[in-house]
């Protein structure tokens, strides 16, 4: 049995912690939010974001830090990117009463504003020193939803420490859920933050009334954009086609299940911006990653038309369709 802390319990951090309880481990799930102790620990329920599910009711909630990670053997973080650094700082602060060391992973999806750091990168600048060579990615084609209901999933863990990868992979795989490991933290990270811009677009063809063509086309294309830019940060070229490139590319940009995809799908319907964040009630990482994605293009000098339309799109209240146009017009060219 492993003793695990996941930080967050949002839709996926509550997800892999209910797989990990399944899994027979003894997990502690910390949240900020005490109502939310108490509904996990008596209803074994997490109504705000996973309404129909019931948790295996040894899943233990809290929201104190420091019995949140006592003893525990992997601690894994599963905020938004916005809340990464704060939650890493009271994490810091938490390990200083650890005697022994802890594998310390995250499962977000983003880039910080501003920084455009990685998320590995914000915790390790928050964390103690002795933490910060077995970071560790959890990555892949994997919606809360989907996984809580037991439906067949693999996902990939990322981490140049093969062996605390592995402990990840052995502690959450399954009969319905199978982790893969790779020793790619970078290609990991970056291409799960920008598989949610292409999803935003995605969601905005069928929103315009597009169908699959344009799909395969709008997810194809992004492939390469992905692939320069990844090339041009230093992620391993083999990434982008295992599950935590085009594997995700393909959930995210596809499923109705992806708030990514559905926020396009309303943008696509004519709604605001404003609008379908505050109908979500859930985080839409794609939207602040566009920004950074866009400055990362001028920054490596990448040609990357489609973050582009988004970020006009979404930042410079571009019309969908018009944007659209203008992508369908650009110079002809050969794809090879
Ligand atoms: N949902 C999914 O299927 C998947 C999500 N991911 C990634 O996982 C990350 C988390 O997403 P997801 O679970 O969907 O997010 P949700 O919006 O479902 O939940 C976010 C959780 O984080 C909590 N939170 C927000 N700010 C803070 C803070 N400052 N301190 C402590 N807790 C905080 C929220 O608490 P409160 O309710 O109080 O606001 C909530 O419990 C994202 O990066 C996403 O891309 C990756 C794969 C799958
Ligand atoms: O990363 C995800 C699935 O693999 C979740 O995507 P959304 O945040 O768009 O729901």
């Amino acid at each position: 049995m492993t003793k695990i802390a996941v930080l967050g319990a949002g839709s996926w951090g509550t997800a892999l912690a209910n797989t990990a309880a399944e899994n027979g481990h003894d997990v502690r799930l910390w949240t900020h939010n005490l109502n939310q102790v108490e509904e996990i620990n008596q209803q074994h329920t997490n109504s705000k974001y996973l309404p129909h599910a019931t948790l295996v009711d040894t899943l233990v909630a809290t929201n104190d830090m420091f019995l949140a990670i006592e003893n525990v053997e992997i601690v894994l973080s599963v905020v938004p990117t916005k809340a990464v650094r704060e939650v890493a700082k009271k994490l810091a602060t938490a390990l200083e009463e650890q005697a022994h060391t802890v594998i310390l992973a995250h499962a977000t999806k983003g880039l910080e504003q501003g920084s455009y750091k990685r998320i590995s990168e914000m915790i390790a600048e928050e964390v103690p020193e002795a933490y910060r060579s077995a970071l560790v990615v959890i990555s892949g084609p994997s919606h809360a939803e989907d996984v809580i209901k037991h439906d067949l999933t693999a996902v990939s863990i990322g981490s140049s420490d093969e062996s605390a990868a592995k402990l990840l992979q052995k502690a959450l795989s399954n009969e319905t859920f199978r982790a893969y490991t790779n020793h790619d933290l970078l290609g990991s990270e970056l291409f799960a933050a920008l598989k949610n811009i292409v999803a935003i677009a995605s969601g905005a063809l069928i929103g315009l009334g597009y169908g699959v063509n344009a799909q395969a086309a709008l997810l194809t294309r992004s492939l390469v954009e992905m692939r320069d830019l990844g090339a041009a940060m230093g992620a391993k070229p083999e990434t982008l086609y295992e599950l935590a490139g085009i594997g995700d590319l393909i959930v995210t940009g596809m499923s109705p299940n992806s708030r990514n995809y559905r926020a396009g799908l309303g943008l696509g319907k004519g709604k605001s911006l404003q609008q379908v964040t505050e109908e979500m009630g859930m985080v839409i990482e794609g939207v602040n990653t566009t920004k950074a994605v866009y400055d990362f293009s001028k920054m490596y000098h990448v040609d990357m038309p489609i973050t582009s339309a988004v970020y006009q799109v979404l930042y410079e209240n571009k019309p969908l369709r018009t944007a659209v146009a203008d992508l369908m017009a650009r110079p002809l060219k050969s794809e090879d």
